[in-house]
């Protein structure tokens, strides 16, 4: 794909001071920053503004999930902060992203509107576990179909269901995806993992990272290191 920016990091931190450690090596020529639950919730939108000001591109990551209305209506607020992308939950349903696709669309430059399909942290086991059988794979396909039918401009979804999600999809559904390890590290609470190379030659557009960056020893090298795998892919 054209977009060089292909690697988001997840500024999943406790405090301001470590992730603007961070956050002051990093070029938002080559990288932009997802903002969570955990720093805004901390922190607010006053610092989502500041990165901006720094000249990076925010993906406000806050997985909208609640009626259509409300749903709309925080879409039409993280649009006011001028964050680049900004999600809901595709199992809020088809109403809801309609709803805000909707809202986005009155907007001159809307926000990239993606749905998160089934979390990386779960497997077939923790489906089956709140009522939903089946795959994975099963699973993000029927909620990519609904966030497609809705209008959204793509999905998030681990880099296993890439291939197949395109397969039905096409490439120019975005494909935004989390559980993405470098080869020999620890997956934590991430189930569904591919190594940053495997996700992007599946097709993924946008690689979410988070631990493999900012708890490394040296965040910047592993950084630079995951950017250089993606060069020969
Ligand atoms: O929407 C997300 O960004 C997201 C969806 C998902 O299914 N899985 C997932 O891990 N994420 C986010 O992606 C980041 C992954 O972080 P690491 O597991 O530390 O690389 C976290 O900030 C998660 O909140």
């Amino acid at each position: 794909m054209s977009d060089s920016k292909r690697i988001i990091v997840a500024l999943d931190y406790a405090a301001e001071a470590p992730a603007l450690a961070l956050v002051d090596q990093l070029d938002p020529g080559r990288c932009r920053l997802k903002v969570g639950k955990e720093l805004f919730t901390r922190l607010g939108p006053s610092f989502v503004e500041r990165l901006q000001r720094r000249g990076f591109e925010v993906f406000l990551d806050l997985k909208f999930h609640d009626i259509p209305n409300t749903v709309a209506a925080a879409c039409a607020a993280a649009a006011d902060l001028g964050v680049w992308m900004v999600n809901v939950h595709a199992s809020g349903g088809p109403k809801m992203m309609a709803a805000a696709r909707e809202r986005l669309d009155r907007l001159g430059a809307p926000p990239l509107l993606i749905g998160v399909t089934v979390l990386t942290s779960l497997d077939r086991g923790d489906l089956a576990a709140v009522g939903c059988p089946g795959s994975p794979e099963e699973r993000v396909l029927a909620l990519a179909r609904l966030g497609r039918e809705a209008g959204l401009d793509g999905i998030v979804c681990s880099p296993l269901e890439v291939e197949p999600v395109q397969a039905e999809l096409g490439s120019a559904f975005l494909l935004v995806t989390p559980g993405v390890r470098p080869a020999g590290a620890a997956a934590g609470d991430q189930k569904r993992v591919m190594t940053p190379a495997q996700a992007v030659s599946a097709g993924a557009h946008y690689l979410v990272i988070g631990r493999p960056i900012t708890q490394a020893p040296d965040p910047m090298s592993a950084m630079l290191e995951i950017d250089q795998s993606l060069r020969s892919v």
